[in-house]
């Protein structure tokens, strides 16, 4: 029997149950409803900046496990477009919070936030180049659906407050070298290589990365925090 799915196909059909969980998430539908609370917005702002710095670590860690240049270029390309571009749905956030942007980049990871960067870092530590790009394609692939489906219902209309941050993730993959279906590329050359079994923990690894997805978005809609440690900054 041919099988005909690609791996990033199989991926992204594993995920799209819990995918279809985050559209639903209440942080979500505030933003396709220009309705969120200024502390759900600060929370998260403050987390994800720690959380991209943690991402564009990761991409040096995948640069490591490159084998040719162009690879090691899409990964090298990707960090300045973290560094230089991301900050500015970050900026939107802000701006409906009212707070300056500068005020929210020394907050201390919160649980899932730790919990996000280690499950990354461990992928880029212990794994092969398929198992750092499967950590990282949940990051792009569920902004990358949010953006679209908001601009498929129609979310993304003038009177949005949270427009800018929609037709930003709407239109990445115009804008930055199409992360996504370079990722998809990637998995899917390095997938043959790999016995099912090697595969099956990619693929864990994967979904782990989406539910943390999840999760991020539930702990910023909350507030969570430690419960009884006080950790400092950390970049
Ligand atoms: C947690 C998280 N996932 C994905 C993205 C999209 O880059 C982001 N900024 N933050």
């Amino acid at each position: 029997m041919t099988d005909t799915v690609s791996f990033s196909q199989r991926l992204v059909k594993a995920g799209t149950p819990i995918f279809n969980e985050i559209l639903k998430h209440p942080f979500v539908q505030g933003i396709a409803n220009g309705d969120l609370p200024k502390e759900a917005l600060t929370f998260y702002v403050g987390q994800d900046f720690n959380y991209l710095n943690a991402f564009i670590k990761v991409y040096a860690g995948a640069i490591q496990k490159c084998e040719n240049r162009k690879q090691m270029s899409f990964f090298a390309q990707q960090i300045g477009f973290v560094l230089n571009s991301e900050i500015h749905p970050h900026h939107n956030f802000c701006d409906v919070a009212g707070v300056e942007y500068e005020s929210l980049q020394h907050e201390a990871q919160a649980p899932f936030t730790y919990l996000y960067n280690e499950h990354m870092y461990n992928a880029a530590r212990t794994g092969d180049l398929i198992d750092v790009v499967a950590a990282m394609t949940p990051c792009p692939w569920t902004y990358i659906e949010i953006g679209n489906e908001l601009v498929r219902q129609g979310k993304n209309s003038e009177s949005n407050v949270f427009k800018p941050w929609i037709d930003f993730y709407a239109n990445f993959d115009d804008e930055d070298g199409s992360v996504l279906p370079s990722m998809f590329a990637m998995l899917d050359a390095e997938a043959p290589k790999y016995q099912e079994e090697h595969l099956a923990r990619t693929e864990e690894i994967f979904l782990k990365s989406c539910e943390l997805e999840w999760e991020f978005w539930d702990q910023a809609w909350n507030q969570r925090g430690w419960r009884f440690v006080e950790p400092k900054n950390t970049l």
